[in-house]
């Protein structure tokens, strides 16, 4: 990966001009769906959905249950804008690529992300089925030198060296977990730390244990740069992942993961997710249609 693989402030710029000449929609928030859990985006009043392929410089999403649609609308009278399937290192795409629809999000007046994503449970006491309000996250790809903000900054949109502590906004935490407690769910929510790795094949044993070892609770292959280069930007962001499938650490367990039960217990918990969201976005502070 090299930084001429950076995108400019005028590519952006190109899509935000595009989408914003094909819909009157001005969203304050963004939500990206991981994998199996982009029926929230079918939630949307007076939608209109834009193919990915049709927007000016947004890559193809190549994953099942990722369907490759933005789709712009309202949620209870709130404004949105949700990505039905993301972008992942591991299907080819440049970092610069993955991260390209939150910048683009910016330009277009978002002041919050929403992401979800399917993870695999690192933490002794979580459930397949259970959902996770991500308290922080281990970036292992930007540890690495991976980073989307790698390469000339663009003052525009966030300084040189942004902090990383404090990302996933603890009133919005606060406020998922009062409303898990209304719905009655709390039995099935966890909060923790979800670790990004590169993927696209899931742990080996050693590699589960060395992150159980490091404080891991939740795995997957997604997110972390896209919250990266959101809060870089200036959003507030909040982090859900639905643990869809439990990381072997045994030699002696024969169970191994594949991706079609993971899209089988996103579907299963996608109601409740959904409901969970909308919540969310109703309650939250949101300074609506004043793009
Ligand atoms: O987009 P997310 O992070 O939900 O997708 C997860 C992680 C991998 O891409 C895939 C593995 O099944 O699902
Ligand atoms: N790396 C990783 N990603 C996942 N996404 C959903 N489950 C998993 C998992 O077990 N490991």
């Amino acid at each position: 990966m090299h930084c001429k693989d950076q995108i400019s402030h005028k590519d952006y710029q190109r899509s935000v001009d595009w989408l914003q000449s094909k819909t009157q929609h001005r969203p304050k928030v963004a939500i990206i769906c991981g994998s199996g859990l982009g029926m929230l985006a079918d939630t949307l009043q007076c939608q209109e959905s834009f193919k990915y392929s049709d927007i000016p410089g947004f890559p193809q999403s190549t994953v099942q249950g990722h369907i490759g649609r933005l789709v712009f609308g309202e949620l209870k009278g709130k404004t949105c804008v949700c990505m039905q399937g993301r972008f992942h290192m591991y299907e080819g795409h440049s970092i610069y690529k993955v991260t390209f629809p939150v910048r683009v999000f910016k330009l277009l007046g978002v002041e919050t992300l929403i992401v979800t994503n399917a993870a695999g449970s690192i933490a002794e006491s979580y459930h397949c089925g259970d959902v996770m309000i991500i308290r922080d996250h281990i970036n292992f790809p930007g540890l690495a030198g991976l980073n989307p903000l790698n390469g000339p900054n663009d003052d525009k949109f966030g300084p040189r060296f942004p902090p990383m502590s404090g990302v996933y906004d603890k009133d919005l935490r606060k406020l998922a977990f009062d409303i898990c407690k209304r719905m009655g769910v709390t039995q099935f929510v966890q909060e923790g730390v979800y670790c990004m790795v590169g993927g696209p094949n899931f742990e080996s044993i050693a590699e589960a244990r060395l992150l159980h070892k490091l404080g891991v609770d939740a795995v997957g292959m997604s997110t972390a740069p896209e919250v990266l280069v959101a809060s870089h930007c200036g959003m507030r962001v909040f982090g859900l992942s639905l643990i869809t499938n439990k990381v072997v650490k045994s030699y002696e367990d024969s169970e191994t993961t594949n991706h079609e039960t993971i899209l089988e217990v996103s579907k299963m918990r996608s109601e409740m997710l959904q409901k969970l969201i909308t919540e969310i976005i109703i309650h939250m502070d949101i300074n609506n249609n004043q793009a």
